[in-house]
């Protein structure tokens, strides 16, 4: 039921909650709490919105405090309270009533507040953007047991933590600490399985991030051992490594909701940690309303105690590279992202890493398009990949009936064959995933339908990409010469990089580097054994909408660099490889070794 209230007092509106209760024939029990919003005008729908479901799991009144002081001195001389009472329908079992304090009662808005507040229930006070300097002194503040701000709604976020440790009192929390709820229990439960000394701590997030620096103070306050702060490109907080005598406890989480968590002499695991929604961040803050003690430790440590580090390894490059790249590689259309660059701190680390990537951007193409199409890659880093894919606990989280899986390039080789990608693909985990089969779309072997002919076989895959082109949801790619010669969107293509540049099997100087007018060819005379090959050309690559270069191991340092800084993909195929949206380099910290300065620094 909606009451709209003009010219209203306090008493007016208790009255009109009575007569909405009664009318609905549900009694004003049950309700746990009073929940203060005090916003403005043009953000109290969204506060609104994420409180009224917060207060599902602990039905409230909701009293939303919009000050209208008005803009001149007569509207500021006058004194107004409108109100919209809210009971029942999308409240849910609560009450909501929205507030206007118009002019002089602007200043006055808890003497409004104070009889609306439930009799003997708790008070929750939340004020999504530009809390009181003190929020314990404000004369709202001090009726709650609870106040909630949010150091990441402001200009200068780490400015507001100084701030929030300078003002604490019991009962002040911030949405900046809420949101390392997960990362805290999950490097607390590795601490307490592991029972190792760690003797220091790195926390890499992105800058200005509150959550990133509330971490890092949490660890040296529980640890009292170094903490350096290292500044990423995110989102948010990307990787937190704990040092220990057995090794490094790495919690990483690449790009998306899913990390990796490493722990020395146990296999990784995946770990959910998806970054969440301010109700159900609210949802968590009205679960508990007794001092939070941890919360003044870390937030009273003092920011001036962290190490303040290097910028992280992947994003000194991704910043670089943003800029320096950009130009070199940027296709004839200049719709290919200039690459980004993860440096992993060696191979094992760097496949488990990608294969939870890889998990989290099938989840992610799934949920936007009911289905993923990736194209893999064969070599060793190709097939580590997919090893450590067999090992990810999270590749449960994938529908693999809805997966598409292609290959860039393969070897002219017998059906079964076990130098052929598709092969070592099965061994490594494919014949281990609940695949749909006509969703797996091998190249042709060397003893199918098409005899030796190369060339026919090249075509015949060509035309099973363009059939499923189509299928590949909006802005499904294009390859060749962008007419018929279609290949899916891929959601994610994958490349190892050869030591001499080359991707797939497109190798430098060979004739199918230049080839735009077909998706896929016959590659005859490689210089990697075997010698005939099936590839997708340089087009077809760029119709992905990511493209991931792997490049592990000081073999390849120097083609990593020489891709990373040339533009010529005739000479260095691998520069020519870009996806639409996204294209990252995955190199452990040999391969990244070689980078120039201009590109790590
Ligand atoms: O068929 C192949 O050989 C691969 O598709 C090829 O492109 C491979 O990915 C690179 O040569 C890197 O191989 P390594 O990872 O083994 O170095």
């Amino acid at each position: 039921m909606n009451i709209d209230l003009t010219d209203t007092t306090s008493g007016r509106i208790n009255a009109a909650l009575v007569r909405a209760r009664r009318a609905m024939g549900s009694p004003a029990v049950g309700m746990v709490l009073t929940l203060v919003i005090v916003t403005d005008e043009g953000s109290h729908y969204d506060a609104l919105k994420a409180a009224s479901d917060a207060s599902k799991e602990h039905p409230s009144r909701i009293l939303v405090v919009v000050r209208r002081p008005g803009r001149s001195p007569r509207d500021r001389a006058m004194a107004r309270l409108d109100a919209e009472v809210r009971v029942g329908g999308e409240t849910g079992t609560g009450e909501t009533v929205l507030l206007r304090l118009h002019g002089e009662l602007a200043n006055h808005a808890h003497s409004v507040v104070l009889p609306l507040l439930l009799p003997d229930a708790p008070v929750v006070l939340w004020w999504p953007a530009d809390p009181p300097e003190y929020p314990s002194k404000d004369p709202l503040g001090a009726l709650a047991q609870r106040r909630i701000t949010d150091a990441a709604e402001t200009e200068d976020p780490v400015a507001a933590l100084r701030g929030r440790a300078a003002s604490y009192a019991p009962g002040d929390t911030d949405l900046a600490w809420t949101r390392v709820t997960l990362w805290r229990s999950v490097l607390a439960a590795a601490l307490d399985q592991k029972q190792a000394r760690v003797t220091r701590a790195v926390v890499e997030g992105e800058e200005y991030n509150p959550s990133s620096e509330l971490l890092a103070l949490w660890l040296a306050d529980r640890l009292g051992v170094p903490v350096e702060r290292v500044l990423s490109g995110g989102p948010g907080i990307t990787a937190v490594r704990l040092a220990t005598e057995e090794g490094d406890i790495c919690l990483e989480r690449g790009d998306g909701s899913l990390a990796t968590l490493s722990v020395p002499g146990q296999p990784d695991r995946s770990v959910a940690l998806h970054r969440r929604s301010t109700a159900e961040l609210i949802a968590e803050e009205l679960r508990r309303l007794d001092p939070d003690e941890t919360y003044a430790g870390a937030v009273r440590f003092g920011l001036d105690r962290l190490v303040r580090g290097q910028v992280a390894q992947v994003e000194a490059v991704e910043a670089a590279q943003a800029q320096a790249q950009a130009e070199a590689a940027r296709a004839p259309g200049g719709e290919q992202a200039p690459p980004q660059i993860v440096v992993h701190p060696d191979k094992e680390r760097m496949a488990r890493a990608t294969a939870a990537r890889l998990i989290t951007a099938i989840v992610d193409a799934q949920a936007a398009r009911g289905r993923a199409h990736v194209a893999l890659t064969g070599g060793r880093g190709g097939n580590a990949l997919l090893a450590a894919l067999a090992q990810a606990p999270g590749r449960s989280g994938v529908d693999w009936s809805r997966v598409d899986l292609w290959w860039g390039d393969e070897r002219f080789l017998p059906e079964g064959d076990p130098d052929r990608n598709h092969t070592q693909a099965r061994e490594a985990v494919l014949d281990a995933l609940p695949l749909e089969p006509s969703r797996v779309h091998p190249m042709p072997a060397g003893d199918g339908p098409h005899g030796d002919d190369v060339d026919a076989a090249a075509e015949a895959y060509a035309a099973e990409l363009a059939a499923a082109a189509g299928e590949s949801g909006p802005g499904g790619g294009t390859g060749g010469d962008g007419t018929g010669g279609a290949v899916p969107a891929f959601d994610v293509l994958l490349l190892g990089l050869g030591p001499d540049t080359h991707v797939a099997s497109l190798f430098p100087g060979h004739p199918a580097v230049r080839e735009t007018g077909r998706t896929v060819v016959g590659v005859r005379r490689a210089p990697k054994p075997p010698p005939t090959r099936i590839s997708l050309t340089l087009p077809a690559l760029r119709a992905a909408r990511e493209v991931w270069l792997l490049a592990a191991g000081e073999d390849k340092a120097e083609a990593a660099a020489d891709a990373l800084t040339a533009g010529d993909p005739a000479r260095t195929p691998a520069a020519g490889a870009r996806g639409h949206e996204r294209t990252l380099w995955i190199l452990d910290e040999k391969a990244a070794a070689r980078l120039p300065e201009s590109v790590r620094s």
